[in-house]
Parts: C-alpha cells; sequence; structure tokens
C-alpha cells in the first residue's frame, strides 16, 4: 500500500490507476482508524490512494504573504451601537460576499473560550482509544453521529488526507448521549452560541442586499446546522496528497473554526490566496444556496486545505443547510433581488435536491449550481 518515493511530476495520472484501486480503499476503510491510524502506524510515504492529480497543484500559482491579497478581516465590534458603523460593517461584509465569498469576522460574541475548547473537542475525540473511536466509525448517513475518513471514499478520485466526524446539530439536535463523550458538553454550547452568530449574520448579509434585516432568517437560512469536525494528522509527504481538493460548499454558508496551523485557501481570480490563522476569528465563506437565491449576487468561493507536516490540524466548518430531512420549502432567487435588467438565473430547488448530490458534490472539486442554471 505504500508508495515509492516519486516526486510530484512523475504521479501517475490516478484518472485510469494502474492499481487495484477499489481493495486499496475498502483496505483502508476497513481499519476504521482513518488517516491518522495511518499516521500512528508510522508509514513515512503517502499511500497511492491519496495521491492527487498534479494538475490540482501546479495549474495556478500561490499568492500569499502580501495583505493586499487576503480575505477581509471584518470587526463586529459596535454593530448595535453605532449607526454608521453598523453601515460600514454591512458594506464590507457585502463586498466580500460579491467577490471573494469569503471573510473572517472577529468580536462575533462568541468567547474565545467556547471556541479554544470546541478545538480541544474534536482533537479528544480524534485522539481518544483506538477502540472506542473504531465503534462509531461509519458510512450510515442517517446515524445521530457519522465518523469515517472521507465521505466521498468511493467515489472521489482521490482520498484526502483528512478524517472527519459529522453531527446534525439544529433543527434537532441529538440527545446529549447520541453525541461523543469526548466532546458533547462543547459540541452543544458550541451550537448554542453559533446559531446565535448566525443570526446576527444573516441580518448582515440581508441589509447587505438591501433587503429587510429579518428576510434571510425569515426564509430559514440559518434554521439547520450540520457541524462537520476535521482533524488532518501530519503528512509525511505533503507535496502528493490534500487535506480537502477544490470544492465549494453545498449550503447556504459554513462558519468555520480553524486552529493555528494553515493550509485553508481560496481560489480568487484564477490564484490560490491563504487565508491565514486569525486568533479569535471564525472565517465565513457563502455556500451555493445563497450564490442560487442571491441569482448570483454573492458568490460561493472555491477552496481548499493543504496537507501538512506540522499537524494534526483541526477544524470545525459548520454547514447552515436547513431541511435535509423537508422536503417542502422551496428556493429559488429572490423575487426582490430581480428585475428586467436581472432575470432568474437559476430554478427553484428544495434544499434536499440540491443536497441530495452531497457526495459528489461536497469535496471532489465539483459543484451542483451548473445543473441548476435555467
Ligand atoms: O478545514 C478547513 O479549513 C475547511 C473545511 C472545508 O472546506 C469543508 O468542510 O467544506
Ligand atoms: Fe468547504
Amino acid at each position: 500500500m505504500v508508495a515509492t518515493g516519486t516526486s510530484r511530476n512523475e504521479v501517475p495520472a490516478t484518472l485510469k490507476p494502474d492499481y487495484d484501486r477499489a481493495s486499496e480503499l475498502k483496505a483502508f476503510d476497513d481499519t476504521k482508524l482513518g488517516v491518522k491510524g495511518l499516521v500512528d502506524a508510522g508509514v513515512t510515504e503517502v499511500p497511492r490512494i491519496f495521491y492527487q492529480p498534479p494538475d490540482d497543484f501546479d495549474k495556478t500559482s500561490v499568492l500569499s504573504g502580501d495583505t493586499h491579497s487576503s480575505i477581509p478581516v471584518i470587526d463586529l465590534e459596535g454593530i448595535d451601537k453605532d449607526v454608521t458603523k453598523r453601515k460600514e460593517i454591512v458594506e464590507r461584509l457585502g463586498e466580500a460576499s460579491e467577490t471573494w465569498g469569503f471573510f473572517q469576522v472577529v468580536n462575533h460574541a462568541i468567547p474565545v473560550s467556547v471556541l479554544e475548547e470546541m478545538k480541544e473537542g474534536v482533537r479528544r475525540f480524534f485522539e481518544q482509544d483506538d477502540e472506542v473511536r473504531k465503534e462509531l466509525y461509519t458510512r450510515d448517513l442517517t446515524r445521530k453521529l457519522v465518523y469515517n475518513s472521507n465521505f466521498d471514499l468511493y467515489s472521489a478520485q482521490a482520498t484526502c488526507w483528512r478524517d472527519t466526524f459529522l453531527c446534525i446539530m439544529a433543527p434537532d439536535p441529538p440527545k446529549s448521549e447520541d453525541l461523543p463523550a469526548a466532546c458533547r458538553d462543547i459540541m452543544e454550547e458550541y451550537s448554542k452560541q453559533l446559531m446565535k452568530f448566525a443570526i446576527i449574520l444573516l441580518e448582515l448579509l440581508s441589509e447587505a442586499l438591501g433587503l429587510k434585516q429579518n428576510h434571510l432568517n425569515e426564509i430559514d437560512c440559518g434554521e439547520g446546522v450540520a457541524v462537520l469536525c476535521h482533524y488532518y494528522p501530519a503528512c509525511p509527504q505533503p507535496e502528493l496528497t490534500m487535506g480537502a481538493g477544490m470544492h465549494t460548499d453545498n449550503d447556504f454558508f459554513t462558519v468555520l473554526l480553524q486552529d493555528h496551523i494553515g493550509g485553508l485557501q481560496v481560489f480568487y481570480q484564477d490564484k490560490w490566496i491563504d487565508i491565514p490563522p486569525v486568533p479569535g476569528a471564525l472565517v465565513v465563506n457563502i455556500g451555493d444556496l445563497l450564490q442560487l437565491i442571491t441569482n448570483d449576487r454573492f458568490k460561493s468561493g472555491g477552496h481548499r486545505v493543504l496537507a501538512n507536516r506540522a499537524g494534526p490540524r483541526v477544524s470545525v466548518a459548520s454547514f447552515f443547510c436547513t431541511g435535509l430531512r423537508e422536503t417542502s420549502k422551496v428556493y429559488g432567487p429572490i423575487k426582490e433581488l430581480l428585475s428586467e435588467d436581472n432575470p432568474p438565473r437559476y430554478r427553484e430547488t428544495t434544499v434536499r435536491d440540491y443536497c441530495s448530490s452531497f457526495d459528489e458534490t461536497d469535496l471532489d472539486g465539483t459543484s451542483a449550481l451548473p445543473r441548476f442554471r435555467l
């Protein structure tokens, strides 16, 4: 299973693997210990199922270290006290959502201690006893707690250097006992705070669109959340693989908590731009459904995560995407945003229909949006 020491340019085309990829994937899945299990076993070379097509690295250049070409960091201090300040913040949020589709937020009112404990809780989950973790490993997406490595393991072209567990925390949170013992209290606390933050954020985004303040909350963009907790173990050959391949998020928006390691990048104007860790900040990105209902005004930004030598890296991606189990709510371009010059560009859909292609569209570099285009 272990690859020989090839350089990036010699990586075999994974489109047509010249090895029995299916059985290597199955063997990896059967360990139930994910990428962390490989690292714990002492692999010094990345197994070939993780090789990424070299294009993913080489097609575009990376710009980093230049503060003028980094996503904005927006300070929410004073939004309720100072009308001028609020207007200024709304403008910056709107501009970031229309261009990058990404911004970072500080002074979001979630205590730093909650953020720190949430990252610690995720780390505890992945670093707990192997036998406990194995028991929880599953590909059954109807479970309250889904822990595995690569949701799209059997359909993606290349496997990513990442393990994940996922819980749907709203609108119907699991009972405490159904959450992982390693982090159940903090998951409940973090989700509670996150839902409050989402309401504020959606008010600001509604204002940025020129809609009434409650618009996006009234149509339930912040009603449901799936919390994805990622663990990217240290990688012996980060130039051969990825933590997450390029993708857009198939939700309304995502709130991302990342640790100090870094590796998250957004694709903007044909370049990969680093999203550097900012202490105490939350990264927010616009998802496909917000792009759809704003008729392309807000952009669902393509992003990826590089594998790293310094890890493990921990992150928590909270996907706001209501109605996964609800079929009746229909979303299309918001009428108030349309005009003769700006006719609808998308057909209406239920969130469930949009997200039903989760496996194919989540983290493998494609988006379902074009399929909904008129
Ligand atoms: O871990 C990260 O920084 C990003 C994760 C991500 O993009 C996702 O879960 O969709
Ligand atoms: Fe993402």
